[in-house]
């Protein structure tokens, strides 16, 4: 357009080209929505799925490339680390140099991976200690495996930090169901398989030892069914954050919750220990401790008694191989590469300039946060965005009144807890002050052809400032996520909502867009956040974000009641690109009542606001009403489409539910929407059980 056109206008172009409109809205909004952006696009083969939100963030990964690469005559220290961090990583030709050698190269410091190593029963074998081993794994190598060691705030003292001892998090099929290795499993059970055996054979290739094939085989085979005894011991249903609460001393854990390895009893003091010397922390048998998972490390007893040390040496180094293939030469790199096609549908690598930018923002978020607001970020959003939370915080109060399954008391703990959740909007001002930045970098010093040690060094970084924080208060100024985030958060034990920069732009937020494009985009994202304080897991922490129960008996019956309307409302819906598999309405619970309640209070907000400043002016060159601009707007930024294997991914790991499912379920809860598109009530939009909680 050679004239300047009211920026308004590029949202009725966007929103019709992405929208179907001979769909019937009141049939399949999704569809209708986003139609047209599903004709038209294509999952990138890098990918294992794509949406309208991979482009935003496909775009600012090509901003940080720009602040990455560009160099300037006076900068600050932490920035140029993030340079060096940077140019270390896009240095292919070095890294394919070096192949599988800075790996193999330090495997001795986690005591060897048997299977890619001659002689271990004597060399390693006979002075082996578990502690030992995953103590290093944790501190100095950011890995948690058989045990989850993390310290954080104490539950129910939210002003101090405490040690957490919890089940094993992450398994390297991802989900239990996969280690069936039946149906549309054994596929990814046998490209898991041979992505250990590939890998081993390739070090004992490089290292010069001889290979004898059944021998690996055997070993594989033992570790894949360690790791299902293991991952078979965990606990599924997590829901209610009391119940993980088991705070006891050291010494308990010792005589209650010990297993053995080869007969070897675990310490749970001797590991802590050595994990929490590492930064000059004493710790003794009377150190109170919270264990998360009692059933867990009940089972381990029996799992462990089945294997021997060197089978579980074996698997706790394949959990940090198989991570560090990433970093090394395109023949490793092809290990996992083999393995990801199978299991996600990722059929190739990303751009490496990307990774890295993702990489050097994932680990240097400050530094890179700052690169990033000072390129892209325009500042005028705040006040805009403080309306937006008051208007939404008001609404989810004044709501409050309306729900009959809450008493007086209840309601008003309530108001109360939603009266002081804090707001973080865009960036922390410190990130802008070089000494904070360079203060917070001080330790890191990297070198540009050096990419593996810069990996491990950020490894041992990042672990190191966390064990630091155990004698520490909280420090509830400190923010918890970068800049550079296309995402939004709720933290129970702050009772804070974070709205990274990365989130506040079209098509969520955008000061030029109509307002009711605005409410359905981020007004929803706080409306979101703001109810995850009072999900099925946020309401069990108050106003201070400690665990304190401040429902009366009668409001948490109702609660509950009312939360498994919408759980098995969304275990009904059942996905054909994943063979037919439903959702898991438990697994989504907190993000479908969180999704449930900000479409609701946006969308009461923004009439709030019209009621406040009239109608806006219609969209030239769309003809919706505002009221559906709101709830296409809102639709349209979960348009987008998953590889199948993904979709089975998503349904078994995702605490969100797939996005199509995100806007069909809280649009058939919410009334408002089938009178924006005057559906009749038989229609598909329409609920026949509407549930709502908030
Ligand atoms: C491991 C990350 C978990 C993120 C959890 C936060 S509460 C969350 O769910 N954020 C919302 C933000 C949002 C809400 C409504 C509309 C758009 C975007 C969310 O859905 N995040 C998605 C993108 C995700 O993290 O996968
Ligand atoms: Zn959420």
């Amino acid at each position: 357009f050679a004239i300047h056109l009211p920026s308004q206008f590029p949202a009725a172009s966007r929103l019709i080209e992405n929208m179907d409109a001979t769909v019937d809205p009141c049939d399949n909004f999704y569809q209708y929505a986003c139609g047209g952006w599903l004709k038209k696009s294509i999952i990138p083969e890098a990918q294992s799925k794509h949406g309208l939100q991979n482009i935003l963030k496909d775009n600012m990964e090509v901003i940080l490339k720009g602040v990455l690469e560009k160099n300037v005559e006076r900068e600050s220290p932490a920035v140029t680390k993030a340079k060096t961090l940077y140019k270390s990583c896009v240095n292919n030709s070095l890294i394919e140099l070096k192949g599988g050698a800075p790996l193999f190269d330090m495997l001795p410091d986690i005591f060897e991976w048997p299977m890619a190593v001659d002689n271990w029963d004597n060399v390693y074998g006979k002075t082996w200690r578990l502690e030992d081993v995953i103590a290093r794994l944790n501190w100095k190598y950011g890995t948690e495996v058989l045990i989850s060691f993390f310290i954080r705030a104490d539950d129910r003292d939210s002003a101090k930090h405490i040690i957490y001892f919890d089940q094993q998090m992450s398994f390297g099929l991802l989900s239990i169901d996969y280690y069936s290795c039946k149906g549309r499993f054994a596929e990814a059970c046998r490209a898991y398989e041979q992505f250990m055996f590939d890998l081993a054979k390739l070090i004992r290739t490089d290292r010069g030892l001889k290979i004898n094939e059944a021998d690996i085989r055997a070993e594989v085979t033992r570790v894949v069914n360690l790791e299902k005894d293991i991952a078979s011991a965990t606990d599924l249903q997590r829901r209610d954050p009391a119940l993980l609460y088991n705070k006891m001393q050291l010494s308990t854990m010792n005589r209650i919750f010990s297993f053995e390895v080869d007969f070897q009893k675990f310490n749970w003091t001797y590991y802590t220990a050595k994990i929490m010397d590492t930064v000059n922390t004493k710790v003794n048998d009377s150190e109170k401790i919270i264990n998360y998972s009692p059933s867990y490390y009940g089972k381990l007893k029996n799992v462990l008694s089945k294997y021997t040390k060197r089978d579980v040496q074996n698997y706790v180094v394949w959990r940090f191989v198989m991570q560090m293939v990433g970093e090394l030469s395109q023949a490793y790199r092809n290990t996992r590469n083999v393995f990801l096609k199978v299991l996600t549908g990722k059929a190739s690598e990303d751009a490496l300039w990307r990774w890295c930018a993702l990489y050097v923002n994932g680990n240097l978020g400050k530094a890179v946060g700052r690169l990033y607001v000072q390129e892209a970020f325009s500042d005028n959003s705040k006040e805009l965005m403080e309306e937006m939370i008051k208007d939404i915080r008001e609404v989810f109060i004044s709501n409050l009144d309306d729900l009959s399954w809450m008493d007086e008391e209840t309601k008003n703990a309530a108001k109360e807890k939603a009266r002081a959740i804090r707001a973080r909007i865009g960036y922390s001002e410190d990130i802008m002050n070089d000494e904070y930045l360079d203060n917070a970098y001080k330790d890191l010093s990297y070198s540009g052809e050096e990419y593996f040690q810069n990996v491990l060094q950020n490894l041992a970084y990042r672990t190191k400032k966390q064990l630091q924080k155990l004698r520490r208060k909280v420090n509830k100024n400190d923010w918890f996520f970068g800049a550079a985030v296309i995402n939004a958060f709720y933290s129970a034990s702050l009772n804070e909502i974070v709205f990274p920069a990365g989130i506040l732009q079209p098509p969520f937020f955008n000061k030029g867009q109509p307002k009711s494009l605005n409410y359905g985009g981020i007004g929803m994202v706080i409306g979101h956040e703001i109810t995850h304080g009072f999900d099925d897991n946020g309401r069990s922490y108050n106003k201070d974000g400690n665990l304190m129960n401040w429902w009366t008996p009668e409001s948490t019956k109702n609660f509950l009641e009312l939360s498994r309307c919408i759980a098995s409302q969304y275990s009904k819906f059942s996905w054909d690109l994943a063979n037919g598999l439903h959702l898991n309405g438990n697994n989504t619970l907190e993000e479908n009542i969180a999704d449930n309640g900000g479409i609701r209070q946006a969308y009461q907000a923004y009439k709030k606001f019209v009621k406040r400043n009239g109608e806006e002016p219609l969209l030239p060159g769309i003809d919706l009403s505002h009221d559906q601009l709101f709830f296409l707007n809102f639709a349209q930024i979960w348009c987008g489409s998953y590889r199948p294997q993904q979709a089975v991914i998503s349904i078994k790991i995702d605490i969100h539910s797939p996005v199509m499912f995100r806007v069909l379920g809280s649009l058939q809860n919410f009334p408002e929407f089938a009178k924006a598109f005057n559906c009749n009530k038989n229609s598909n939009m329409v609920s026949d059980n509407v549930c709502r909680v908030w």
